[in-house]
């Protein structure tokens, strides 16, 4: 497979940064990050917009950049890029921001047709709008676009969701993590939104301080401390991979399985088969010594304690749980419980237990259905 590979670095005195890696050309990779961590810098870097950029950058067979001189500028580089707030032209209207990257794109007999281009990110009904008039979530669908257009062998994207509201973003959401398999284009998506990583990324390189503290596939990334200390302890979980199984339309609801295990989620409209990724936040799963009759949280998983953290300094313990039906590789689920709800249930490694998640706790604005994996 084609790689992304870079070893670069960038000071600015105060900051610097440092990231030597080799991603692969394929899907979606997460780049996640406090404020301030260089995600901003590293893409920048990467496009040839950061003038204090030292180092190498190969893309594909294509050198970009290295340490003796060669230094090819960001319209040459084919890698397109879309900023947190659209930068569209605003004297033009949607159909000539589109046409102007379309009439510059990079030649190529696979480049995205305009057509196709404009049905994937639905702007059939944009085109004869001006810029000024569009919503958020409109202009960045058509500074997504008009990036593809460009026939770019990377697409960069850079928080492009950070403006929306949730319901705008989750209607994006659908839209962004298609475009790979849809255009064979990777994206390198920055966010320091677990939920929104969580519903993307194959692949998640966290960075701190400028360097890289953790990197690899989406599900093992964010269940290790580096990506807990991005979205803090309230957003801890799991990502788990589930599949559709049938609908139970009067209730408006979806039941889904995980490793031979169902829970019933808030209705999404995919079909019997289609793969689903769940969050779940360690605050949300209760435990139970057995199955609980005559209450009304549905999800009642069977797992096993794998491991038992007491936070002495708090009110409570985090517990690892294998999930029956898994493999040593998971899928697994954190609860967060009271440090006495442990002593009261005596709870210890290696018990069988029953992890207990209420439906609400999966907001369905962020599921994304149709997913690869
Ligand atoms: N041209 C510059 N001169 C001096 N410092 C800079 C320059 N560009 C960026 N920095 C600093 O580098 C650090 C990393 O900035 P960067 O924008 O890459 O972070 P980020 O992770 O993208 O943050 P955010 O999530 O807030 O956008 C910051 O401390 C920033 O102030």
């Amino acid at each position: 497979m084609s790689a992304l590979a870079f070893d670069l670095s960038v000071d600015h005195g105060a900051f610097a940064m440092r990231a030597c890696e080799t991603l692969p050309l394929a899907g979606i990779t997460a780049v996640m990050g406090a404020s301030g961590s260089g995600k901003s810098t590293l893409l920048r870097a990467l496009a040839g917009l950061e003038p204090a950029a030292r180092g190498r950058v190969q893309l594909g067979g294509t050198l970009l950049q290295d340490a003796a001189g060669v230094r090819l500028p960001p319209h040459r580089r084919g890698i397109g890029y879309v900023f947190q707030d659209a930068r569209l032209f605003a004297h033009r209207g949607v159909a000539g921001n589109l046409r102007y990257a379309l009439h510059r794109a990079r030649p190529g007999a696979d480049a995205p047709g305009f057509d196709e281009v404009v049905a994937a990110l639905d702007l059939a009904p944009l085109l004869g709008r001006r810029v000024g008039g569009l919503s958020g979530g409109e202009r960045q669908r058509v500074a997504i676009a008009r990036a593809l257009l460009a026939n770019p062998r990377l697409l960069l994207l850079d928080e492009p969701l950070a403006a929306l509201d949730l319901k705008r973003k989750a209607e994006l959401l659908p839209y962004i993590r298609h475009l790979p398999g849809r255009f064979g284009i990777p994206l390198i998506y920055v966010s320091h939104a677990v939920e929104e990583v969580a519903q993307l990324a194959d692949e998640v390189l966290i960075l701190t301080a400028g360097r890289v503290v953790a990197r690899g596939e989406v599900h093992a990334v964010l269940e290790q401390p580096q990506a807990e200390a991005v979205s803090g302890h309230f957003e801890a979980g799991v990502l788990l991979h589930a599949h559709v199984l049938g609908q139970a339309p009067d209730y408006a609801l979806t039941e889904v399985e995980v490793s031979g295990q169902r829970l019933w989620l808030p209705h999404i409209d995919d079909a019997p088969g289609a793969p689903v990724r769940l969050r779940v936040r360690a605050r949300d799963v209760a435990i139970a010594l057995q199955r609980v009759e005559g209450v009304s949280i549905r999800n009642q998983l069977q797992a096993t304690v794998l491991r038992i953290d007491a936070e002495p300094a708090s009110a409570y313990a985090e517990l690892l749980l294998a999930l029956d039906g898994a493999d040593d590789s998971g899928p697994h689920l954190r609860a967060r419980i009271t440090r006495e709800a442990v002593a009261t249930l005596g709870l210890m490694v290696g018990q069988p237990v029953w992890a207990l998640i209420k439906g609400v706790s999966f907001d369905r604005r962020v599921l994304v259905g149709g997913q690869s994996g």
